[in-house]
């Protein structure tokens, strides 16, 4: 039989149990009226870090900080109500953990007794192992002092504590600041964890055993239950291509580490870089093959902040239990405004006209200039940015025709086309709004051209391959094409920092642009919400709605409860066998919920706590399983 080592975790306060220095907190409730306060409150903040990097004595850093503070016993309840709403975040989260592990829970601080233990306490905290400084007051109770008797009060004070303790086990210490790591220095703990959820010291750190950025870390690597199954810093997420700051603020406050990239980055470099990434943000560049995929060993979700999928070969995701999710109509109304703003221009030979202002040329004349009012606009590809511009576009008095593959619902005076040659041949203006799909490349070719009327204005803001850039390029030059904009195209540069490459440079009322439909601050702010916002929730709950490759579940939040997450190719007898398995370790269920696709199902079944680690391993055996993971 394996005897268990008993484990004591000792917690330093400040910066560690909560994520400030009460002392900080104490000056600017004590010198809120005081002349001095912002000089007197840096100098408190400067000796404190001096103090923790281990550059002063901690008694002189003491005594230095209370001689500025002014503080007073009436200020310490206002400080108690302040730290209590500052404490860690993940110490809050783990406080069952707390209240659990009571008797091996210690507090151990340079700060003072009076306000820490009425905080600590409500997370389970025994009295007697709180251990910290006391305030020596005068009789109008200004705090005037600490009781220097107290070791903690002195140099070396947290080593020569834990001895006196005489702790059986093993003692596992846990701070942000030079005086823990002390502890373990002098030989007087097993383990130091430097504590960087609210401050890095770079001292510090590199003399811990192991850098924790939070309490989850810490009860993982311990190997203890916390409040979550997998600590969020250890979850690596790469953003590429610019993503806005505000989705990064999320990702990184959820806790996860962040890579961040300003643009797209090339197959082999992406191979590299992808393979310890658990979660990756791309748009429209960044192509998610094959060969990447297989190289991203831990990946699980794919964020596409953009709306189309069609750079990322969602099969292979799939098949690999990695969840997509995209941004579905958070840009759509910047590209239907563009697209509507564009055939204004074209129409009246704009891009020509104002190329010639520059050169100093004057050419006022309503020759090839008209109104989009009564015209016929062609719509390719009815979805949510077809059918957007369609009911802008009317209200601007044109007429509107659109194809679609799919039966659409006509909007406002909509009329639908039975075939793209119906619409090639009717219409004024055409715009070009289908999504990536493979085989629309080229679907505007050659004969696509010759069905289109003489002068007819050309757009797309859909993807570059779903046109025939040479003959494109005969159709303007011949006079064909009165007016072109583009905003997509087959090749289109990694970077601002690379050179755009096209045919198209230079031709006659072209507008070219490089892939900005969607680039307007509203929109990039929009996707940057929207996006992490599902991927966090398919992480903490297993919730897959508005995935574009996994069955679509929204599941509740779990109270008390583990949760099982079986994903598996869609094969009869799948959930069965989940059932039996279920059954046959006696796992009591308290929910279940399934759905399936084309080619996956996704079940998952909410149980008690109580399961044997043999019954995970049978439920990963089960013939069919792509991906099984565990939340609570
Ligand atoms: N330029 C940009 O910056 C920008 C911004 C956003 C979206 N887009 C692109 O715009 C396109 C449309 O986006 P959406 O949100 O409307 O997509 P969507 O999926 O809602 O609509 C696409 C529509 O095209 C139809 N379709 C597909 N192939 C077709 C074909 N060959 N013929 C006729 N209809 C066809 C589909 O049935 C669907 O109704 C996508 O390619 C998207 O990637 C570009
Ligand atoms: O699919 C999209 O939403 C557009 O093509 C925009 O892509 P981007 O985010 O790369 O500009």
């Amino acid at each position: 039989m394996t005897e268990t080592v008993t484990k004591n975790f000792v917690i330093d306060f400040d910066s560690t149990f909560t994520s400030v220095e009460a002392l900080d907190v104490l000056g600017a409730i004590s010198l809120k009226n005081h002349p001095e306060k912002e000089a007197r409150l840096k100098k408190i903040a400067d000796v404190t870090d001096l103090a923790m990097g281990g550059n002063l004595s901690f008694r002189e850093s003491l005594e230095q900080r209370l001689s500025v503070l002014n503080a007073k016993k009436e200020h310490i309840p206002l400080l108690i109500d302040e730290l209590e709403k500052l404490v860690s975040k993940s110490f809050k989260r783990n406080k069952k953990f707390l209240e659990e592990h009571a008797d091996q829970v210690y507090i151990l601080s340079n700060g003072f007794k009076e306000f820490i233990y009425p905080i600590v306490k409500k997370y389970g905290i025994k009295e007697e192992n709180v251990h910290a400084n006391t305030f020596v007051m005068d009789n109008e109770g200004n705090i005037i002092g600490f009781d220097k008797t107290n070791v903690l009060s002195q140099s070396k004070g947290k080593p020569a504590l834990i001895e006196s303790l005489k702790l059986e086990g093993e003692i596992h210490v846990i701070g942000d600041g030079y005086n823990d790591y002390e502890i373990r220095k002098e030989g007087k703990a097993n383990r130091f964890y430097a504590f960087t959820e609210n401050v890095s010291r770079e001292e510090v750190v590199k003399n811990a055993d192991h850098v924790a950025p939070s309490l989850d870390e810490i009860l993982y690597h311990n190997k203890m239950e916390g409040a979550l199954s997998y600590p969020k810093n250890r979850i690596k997420v790469l953003l590429l291509e610019n993503i806005h700051e505000k989705g990064v603020k999320i990702v990184e406050e959820e806790g996860y580490q962040v890579e961040i990239y300003p643009a797209g980055i090339d197959e082999n470099e992406l191979c590299e870089k992808i393979k310890d990434v658990s979660i990756i943000g791309i748009r429209s560049k960044t192509q998610l093959t094959k060969k990447v995929l297989d190289h991203a060993n831990r990946l699980m979700a794919v964020g596409a902040f953009c709306i189309g999928t069609n750079q990322i070969d969602l099969a292979e995701c799939t098949k690999r239990g990695i969840a997509v999710f995209n941004a579905p109509f958070s840009n759509t109304r910047s590209v239907v405004e563009l697209a509507i703003s564009e055939m204004i221009l074209l129409i009246r030979n704009l891009p020509d006209k104002i190329a010639a202002m520059h050169q100093g040329k004057w050419n006022k004349s309503a020759n090839n200039s008209f109104e989009i009012r009564n015209k016929k606009l062609g719509i390719i590809g009815y979805g949510n940015i077809g059918k957007q511009l369609s009911v802008l576009a009317e209200a601007l008095g044109m007429n509107v025709y659109y194809y679609d593959l799919d039966e659409k619902l006509a909007l406002g005076n909509a009329t639908k086309c039975k075939s793209l040659k119906e619409l090639l041949s009717k219409v004024d203006v055409i715009s070009l709004h289908v999504d990536g799909r493979k085989t629309n490349k080229n679907i505007i070719g050659k004969k696509e051209f010759g069905y289109m009327k003489d002068g007819v204005i050309f757009m797309n803001l859909s993807r570059g391959h779903v046109v025939d850039i040479q003959e494109l390029k005969k159709n303007i030059e011949s006079g064909k094409i009165a007016g072109t904009s583009v905003d997509v195209f087959p090749e289109e540069p990694l970077s601002n920092a690379h050179e755009f490459v096209s045919e198209l440079r230079g031709l006659p009322n072209v507008i070219l642009t490089p892939h900005i439909g969607g680039s307007t601050l509203e929109a990039q702010e929009n996707i940057a919400e929207f996006v992490p916002t599902k991927i966090i929730d398919y992480i903490n709950t297993g919730t897959t709605t508005n995935s574009v490759n996994f069955p679509n579940l929204t599941l509740p939040i779990l109270h008390d409860a583990h949760r099982f997450i079986h994903m598996h190719h869609n094969q009869p007898g799948v959930l069965a066998k989940i059932t039996n398995t279920l059954a046959k370790h006696d796992i009591n269920v308290l929910g279940q919920y399934l759905k399936t696709n084309d080619t996956v199902g996704y079940v998952i079944t909410d149980i008690s706590k109580n399961y044997s680690k043999e019954a995970i391993a049978d439920l990963k055996k089960i013939e069919g399983t792509i991906r099984f993971r565990v939340l609570y």
